[in-house]
């Protein structure tokens, strides 16, 4: 089965976790766009649910597909958000933001009573790391942030190059906030929560892809089938 049917098979299942009347958080990615659009199809057959999507492209998705949206200036609280995620480990951390999205899907996750982070199998890693991680931030300062965070790295035990991320284009990314991403190349990140709160105090990061605490469950789509895992 290709990777593709697979986030579908993922999105499908959790969106069985959602129930009339809930408020969500809707995420940005290719795994998260099949949830969206399975989701337009139960409102079309007249659920009631509203939204508020975690980046611009989301939120076009989910207005294409007639899902009633609304912001976190509204309303200060979700039931529940279901997202994609570029790594999980075991004890649920993750690595977000390989869409750029980081930023509002922290807000949008840490606003959740529950996250649900729909993947295909190959997301499932035992150490968080391969994947490049996001962090987003200013570019007034970028050397002196780079240098902190080069700092940080080395607190926490691992090292490795950091690449600004660039667009399809050549130009550089720009996040929804406006905001860059430098894509840190760690390789093997052994102690994810320390590393977050590491990242976490530096001035001129706006916010990192380690994801820690917020994954809820896991719901994990491979050729064998469905497996769902709890944080424990
Ligand atoms: O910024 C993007 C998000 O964190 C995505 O949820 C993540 O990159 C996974 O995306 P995909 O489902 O396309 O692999």
């Amino acid at each position: 089965m290709d990777m593709d049917a697979l986030k579908r098979q993922a999105a499908a299942r959790a969106l069985e976790e959602v129930r009339d009347g809930m408020k969500l958080g809707l995420g940005t990615g290719s795994t998260a766009k099949h949830f969206v659009e399975l989701l337009g199809e139960k409102v079309r057959s007249g659920m009631k649910v509203i939204g508020v999507p975690t980046s611009e492209v989301t939120r076009a998705d989910a207005i294409r597909c007639g899902i009633p949206l609304t912001t976190l200036d509204e309303i200060d609280h979700l039931d529940l958000t279901i997202d994609g995620a570029d790594e999980i480990d075991p004890a649920l951390n993750l690595i977000k933001g390989g869409g750029g999205a980081l930023l509002r899907e922290k807000i949008v996750a840490a606003a959740s009573d529950r996250m649900i982070v729909i993947a295909d199998d190959s997301k499932w890693v035992d150490v968080l790391g391969r994947f490049p991680l996001p962090v987003e931030v200013i570019p007034f300062g970028l050397a002196a942030t780079q240098a902190a965070m080069a700092r940080a790295f080395k607190e926490a035990g691992v090292s490795g190059q950091m690449v600004i991320r660039k667009g399809k284009d050549g130009h550089v990314f720009v996040t929804d906030g406006g905001h860059w991403i430098v894509d840190a190349h760690l390789g093997r990140i052994g102690d994810p929560p320390r590393l977050a709160g590491l990242l976490s105090v530096i001035p001129g990061v706006v916010e990192h892809g380690l994801f820690i605490g917020l994954g809820s469950v896991a719901v994990l789509a491979g050729a064998q089938g469905i497996r769902v895992v709890e944080r424990r």
